[in-house]
């Protein structure tokens, strides 16, 4: 039976995170359009289920997935306080939703049913100027304003590269700095942008990872992936001895790595019993050497980068 050891890291501003977020509301659950045809009763129930494990359920959520609707659900029929629920929420920036991040999250609050979230994000450093009537230092001013009238009790951005931190951090208008950076990351991309990881580590914005699972992903449509998975066949064998090794399973290896390189992993499932697996990660008799940890860390970093998310942006 797995017991719940449950983990936390502390962010720039003192406050504790939980560090697994084990409920990802967007990639297998994002949605287009947010309407009664379109709601997610399985959605509901896996977030549901999650919120009758014990310890701090940790949930991602955005704007632009419009899965508020079964978040706000579950939430409203759980009986976990809410000092036991991590939400965190981003505010659409590529793609226009709400006027401004005050707007985006008053809406949200709404619609999930709580007085505040406990983490809000930029999704992204791309707001056009023209579109929104705002640039990126002033949505980082509404979510400081957020921050202050306490309806997001961390703020943070995603997909930022080191210039996109160093012009916020450098403008004389930002009185706080971003606690998080949630970006992909995984053996297979340590770095989303040049020197983003080390920067984080030293400026102590805590990296968030997303796509933590990629690796997994890739080697199970293996069909498209073939030659990629025969080039890192060593690392895939080292991922499937460590699972064996430690009676884990291969996801928790990958999940576990995250954590130890000072990373919080962000995954979900479509399988409740991957999202029980992922808040059981801490098992207290459980934890890669550091040798095991470098090795990850190496053998991924031995091929091209893989990058899945946000292709086009990065490219550009
Ligand atoms: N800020 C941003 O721009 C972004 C944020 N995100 C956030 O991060 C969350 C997680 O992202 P996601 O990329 O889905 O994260 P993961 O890397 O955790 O991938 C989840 C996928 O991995 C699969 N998986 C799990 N275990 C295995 C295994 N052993 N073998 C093969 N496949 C496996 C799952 O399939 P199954 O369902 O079958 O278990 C699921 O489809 C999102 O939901 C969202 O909240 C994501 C993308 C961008």
């Amino acid at each position: 039976m797995s017991k719940i050891n449950q983990k936390f890291f502390t962010l720039n501003n003192g406050n504790k995170i939980p560090a697994v977020g084990i409920i990802g509301t967007g990639s297998t659950w994002f949605k287009t359009v947010e309407n009664d045809s379109t709601f997610s009763n399985e959605l509901v129930e896996q977030l549901s289920q999650a919120l009758k494990l014990p310890g701090i359920v940790h949930i991602d959520a955005a704007e632009i997935y419009k899965t508020y609707p079964e978040v706000g659900k579950a939430i409203k029929e759980s009986t976990k306080p809410r000092n036991e629920i991590w939400i965190t929420d981003k505010y659409s920036t590529a793609l226009k939703i709400s006027d401004t991040p005050v707007d985006g999250l008053n809406t949200a609050l709404e619609k999930l049913n709580v007085e505040y979230v406990d983490l809000l994000l930029l999704h992204s450093p791309w707001i056009d100027q023209a579109a929104y009537g705002f640039g990126v230092v002033k949505a980082w001013k509404y979510l400081e304003q957020l921050y202050k009238e306490g309806k997001a009790k961390n703020i943070g951005v995603s997909n930022f590269g080191v210039e996109d931190l160093k012009l916020l951090l450098s403008s004389p208008e930002v009185e706080i700095k971003p606690q998080v950076n949630q970006i992909e990351y995984n053996p297979f991309l340590q770095e989303q942008t040049p020197g983003i990881y080390q920067y984080c580590q030293e400026q102590h914005i805590l990296v968030e990872a997303y796509h933590p699972l990629g690796p997994l992903v890739l080697k199970n449509k293996a069909k498209e992936n073939d030659e990629f998975v025969e080039r890192n066949k060593e690392f895939y064998c080292l991922i499937t001895e460590l699972a064996k090794k430690y009676q884990k399973t291969e996801s928790q290896i990958l999940l576990e790595w995250t954590y130890e390189m000072n990373v919080l992993p962000v995954t979900t499932s479509s399988k409740f019993q991957r999202i029980k697996d992922a808040q059981y990660l801490f098992d207290p008799e459980f934890a890669l050497s550091k040798e095991e940890v470098a090795k990850i860390r190496d053998l991924g970093s031995q091929n091209e980068p893989h990058r899945t998310y946000w292709k086009k942006e990065y490219t550009k």
